[in-house]
């Protein structure tokens, strides 16, 4: 089932959340909307999950028109943050909740909790109470929660948010897992790069509550649109007045064809990286401007690499770059 936003906007007084959004999000599909703090996203989330109603604009979910729809009609189901699960209720008895409101017969209930509780690894916990279970089984919960009802559309904002790194990562594995066997349609909201790259089919990267560019992961990191995408997506450094991805680099020991003069200032081995930090020029470069480049051990090695060293740089020929306004 899936969902397109046409031209949605929204304001909150003089603020503008939503500049005029499309989003086309197809049937199945895992997308990720990402961008930093503030830029619109969850507010989007919220106007397609119906917790939220636009100024202008429309949302479609399977071809029917939901924009002034409450969310109960709208076959989705959501996970937030900072989940509220019923704490004097059983694991089984949360995620049987919306089963249980919608008088389906007991039988059924069991049947289905139990087979959502394996699906997310929870089934012998059915008779716990979410204070006794971890974060990340929290989080679980939550999802198998949301599935039960059987939504055609899931909504996950920053479900993973308030995690430590270790389980937001098995989440992740998970989620993806998850939606490779149940291929609901989903929208999942971070501000986490990483998290975005490793999960979606496609990211739409939101800013200033506008769409910046919608594509895979490889398409946004190898083709960006334009600098706040390739600086959203990826790390990357100034040469010659482009911007350029530090393991975009070719290092060479003499002058060769379109490269740039540098001497390597400073040299930092991180496990099996080597990041090099060049000084160009004689113009000390403002912070966000220096010129750095990230090598393999081996590539670091081969060329015999020390601090004070004159080498010759330019973009590899498969390099994205974008000049510097
Ligand atoms: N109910 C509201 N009233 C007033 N301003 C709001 C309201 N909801 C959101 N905003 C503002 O709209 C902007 C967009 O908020 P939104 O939550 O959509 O951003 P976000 O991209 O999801 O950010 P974050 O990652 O921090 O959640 C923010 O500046 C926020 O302060």
């Amino acid at each position: 089932m899936g969902i397109v936003a046409t031209d949605v906007r929204k304001n909150f007084g003089d603020f503008v959340a939503l500049d005029g959004v499309d989003l086309n999000v197809p049937s199945g599909r895992l997308t990720a909307l990402l961008g930093p703090s503030g830029g619109g996203k969850s507010t989007l989330l919220r106007i397609i999950a119906g917790l939220e109603y636009p100024d202008s604009g429309t949302v479609l979910i399977d071809d029917h028109d939901a924009t002034w729809a409450p969310p109960q009609k709208r076959s989705v189901g959501f996970v937030f943050q900072h989940y509220a699960a019923f704490k004097h209720l059983s694991v089984f008895r949360n995620v049987a909740f919306g089963l249980e409101i919608r008088r389906r017969p007991k039988a059924e209930i069991r049947s289905r909790v139990m087979e959502l509780l394996e699906l997310v690894h929870l089934e012998q916990f059915a008779d716990r109470l979410p204070s006794q279970l971890s974060g990340g089984q929290r989080q679980r919960m939550a999802l198998a929660r949301a599935l039960a009802v059987q939504p055609q559309v899931l909504l996950l904002d920053e479900p993973f948010g308030a995690l430590d790194t270790q389980v937001r990562k098995e989440l992740r594995d998970w989620l993806r897992r998850l939606h490779d066997e149940v291929h609901v349609t989903t929208v999942f909201v971070t501000h986490d790069q990483e998290e975005a790259l490793e999960v979606s089919d496609e990211l739409v990267v939101i800013n200033h509550g506008r769409i910046e560019q919608v594509g895979t992961p490889t398409e946004l990191y190898d083709n960006p649109a334009n600098d706040f995408v390739m600086r959203f997506i990826g790390p990357v450094t100034h040469l010659g007045g482009q911007l350029v991805r530090p393991h975009d680099i070719e290092v060479f020991t003499e002058a060769t064809g379109g490269t740039i003069e540098a001497r390597v200032a400073r040299l930092l081995r991180v496990g099996f990286e080597v990041k090099a930090e060049l000084a160009v020029g004689d113009a000390t470069p403002g912070p966000d401007e220096a010129t750095w480049l990230q090598l393999t051990r081996g590539q670091a090695d081969h060329l015999d690499l020390e601090v004070g060293d004159t080498v010759w740089v330019r973009p590899a020929h498969h390099a994205s770059t974008i000049a510097v306004a």
